[in-house]
């Protein structure tokens, strides 16, 4: 900011509350969840949803489990009107749900607002009128506290007289002072008191109070000290769901919502991933997710996140961008060489011990949830650029293309793909780095290539063989035996006999290659030369005895 324009800012009061008892709560359990998509976050929207995209939305909604929906607010255009009605009378209204439409607290809004929600067999009827200081100088002229709360109390009223008017719905009221997060606290309560005295809540038939974070102007920790000073002033509280409506003005939108949910809050309205006024509402898919992160249930199935992602970017015209908590599409993915390494080993360990304990706890560096769960794939996971380092090529390799390499090849494949990404300024894709691996580490046929090779295995000497192979050298054709215990050793001493020979095995393994044809071995052969220096190649071939023959070549041909 401009240096001389922060002197026209001013701190935000703290509030008195010495005997605060937020801090030391735990979230334990879930809250009632409503989502405000369709009337928050629509109303928000350059271009608002359509009655079709309202209702495949309103479908994936209750699909993902919300059992209360503020589906708009139907006295704004036809738009709204006529989608409430739809909802109604096509019978789209699950049974479990019900639904929430806003209304300003006027005369003729509520009444059109009865008329859009006549028949549905339940619903919430949220009104507001805002109460802070700025908006009742600003926005209504110099009001009174009193006009204020008057104007609340006569829409508390209305809403009352009318609930006989539309017999079979039930109503459930629900009132926000809005700009609650700078309102007076005494104000606050004054305001939802005089409305609870109107409605007069039991336990058996609750109402809401909403308190809504319209514009973030304080920390989280305010936020917290508000809602529970909010819970203590406020009458029958026993009849009463307290609600949080936050949104993200200070990027603490989740943060101000789990402390008030610790301050004593039942209720949050939210939309998925943060849609709303300016810089959003809560992102209910955060923070429903952080609390499965805690092993905590909360109704909401978040399984198959991405194809929420794409009907809500779909319907909104909005995208979710890179590093959205859960959503991203590079939150669960790692470029940087140490946290790839300490994945992989979380991962292959994890591997290891959930075959012989499928229940033991999640536990993978750099990984708050396994990406699975939320039905993200591991392909993502790692991705090779220059910050890269071996473990993550050697991901790659064995995840994307079935090479699982010998932790001591690792360095020799990890520096030269990485060394590639940094030549090309690039990331490198997951085919990019096989077509590199098998250029440079695979099947490696110059100057020396093995043409054709038999073995004979002896009757007499258990694990002997004879190995008589073809092999070219240096495009000049020769035919080598030689004998020893196993395929590669007879080769190698094929090689020496003729006088090829200036290097030992010093390690070998193989495997079948998953994935590709399904019917390939890989094999690796570490060697050591003659001068000490030490290489691994690799050969790929159906028969995993040529597939060793390939790899020995590889590292003979890697040396010279
Ligand atoms: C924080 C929030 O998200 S609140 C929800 C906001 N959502 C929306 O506004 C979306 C839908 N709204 C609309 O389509 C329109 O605002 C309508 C149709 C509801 C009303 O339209 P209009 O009456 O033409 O305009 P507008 O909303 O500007 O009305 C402003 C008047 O209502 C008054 N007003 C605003 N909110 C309220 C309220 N909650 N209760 C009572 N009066 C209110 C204002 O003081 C102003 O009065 P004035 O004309 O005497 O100055
Ligand atoms: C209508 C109210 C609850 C609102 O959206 C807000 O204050 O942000
Ligand atoms: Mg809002």
């Amino acid at each position: 900011m401009n240096p001389s324009a922060i002197a026209k800012y001013r701190p935000f009061p703290p509030v008195q509350l010495p005997d605060r008892t937020w801090p030391d709560q735990v979230i334990d359990h879930a809250p009632i969840w409503c989502s405000v998509d369709l009337r928050d976050g629509n109303q928000a929207l350059p271009q608002p949803m359509s009655i079709e995209e309202k209702l495949e939305f309103f479908d994936l909604l209750c699909r993902v489990g919300f059992k209360q929906i503020e589906i708009g607010f139907p006295s704004a255009a036809d738009t709204e009107f006529n989608f409430c009605r739809r909802l109604i009378e096509e019978g789209r209204i699950p049974e479990d749900v019900t639904i929430q439409i806003l209304v300003q607290t006027r005369e003729h809004l509520i009444r059109r607002s009865f008329e859009a929600i006549a028949g549905a067999k339940r619903a919430i009827v949220h009104i507001y009128n805002s109460t802070s200081p700025l908006q009742r100088r600003v926005t209504f002229g110099n009001a009174s506290r009193e006009q204020i709360r008057d104007i609340a109390v006569a829409g508390a009223k209305l809403v009352k007289e009318l609930v006989p008017t539309i017999p079979q719905t039930e109503v459930v009221l629900q009132y926000s002072p809005e700009s609650f997060s700078d309102t007076e606290l005494d104000f606050s309560a004054e305001c939802c008191n005089a409305v609870i005295d109107v409605w007069q809540p039991t336990p058996d038939k609750k109402m809401i109070i909403n308190l809504p974070d319209t514009v973030q102007w304080a920390t989280p920790n305010i936020h917290a000290d508000m809602i529970e000073w909010m819970g203590r002033h406020l009458n029958h509280r026993d009849s009463l769901w307290i609600s949080l409506h936050t949104h993200n003005d200070r990027g603490t939108g989740t943060a101000a919502t789990e402390l008030g949910l610790m301050a004593g809050a039942e209720r949050v309205e939210g939309t998925l991933f943060g849609n709303g006024e300016r810089t959003g509402n809560l992102d209910i898919v955060n923070i429903a997710l952080n609390m499965n992160s805690h092993g905590i249930e909360t109704g909401l199935d978040f399984s198959d996140l991405p194809s929420i992602r794409a009907v809500y970017e779909r319907v909104t015209r909005m995208s979710v961008q890179d590093r959205q908590p859960y959503a991203g599409e590079l939150v669960f993915t790692a470029f940087s060489g140490s946290h790839q390494d300490a994945i992989k080993k979380g991962l292959d360990r994890r591997e290891r011990e959930t075959k012989e304990d499928p229940s033991v706890p999640w536990g993978v560096p750099y990984l708050t949830i396994d990406p699975q769960d939320i039905g993200r794939s591991y392909e993502a996971i790692i991705r090779i650029n220059s910050q890269s380092g071996k473990g993550g090529v050697a991901y790659v390799l064995d995840r994307e293309h079935g090479l699982d390499l010998p932790k001591t090849m690792h360095p020799q494949v990890g520096k030269t793909i990485y060394d590639l990404a940094d030549q090309r300024g690039r990331e490198l894709t997951p085919d990019e780095i096989r077509d590199a691996f098998f250029e440079l580490f695979a099947n490696v046929e110059e100057p020396l290539a093995v043409q054709d090779y038999e073995l004979v295995h002896s009757t007499t000497q258990k694990g002997r063989v004879d190995c008589h192979a073809t092999i070219l050298m240096a495009g000049e054709e020769k035919q080598v035996s030689g004998q020893g215990n196993g395929p590669i050793n007879a080769f190698v001493h094929a090689l020496e006999n003729a006088g090829l020979k200036d290097v030992k095995v010093t390690d070998y393994r193989s495997h079948a290659l998953r994935g590709g044809s399904g019917s390939d071995a890989a094999a690796y052969v570490q060697v050591q030369h003659d001068d000490g220096r030490i290489l691994w190649g690799c050969g790929i071939d159906p028969s995993i005895e040529m597939a060793g023959l390939k790899a020995l070549v590889t590292a003979w041909n890697l040396l010279r």
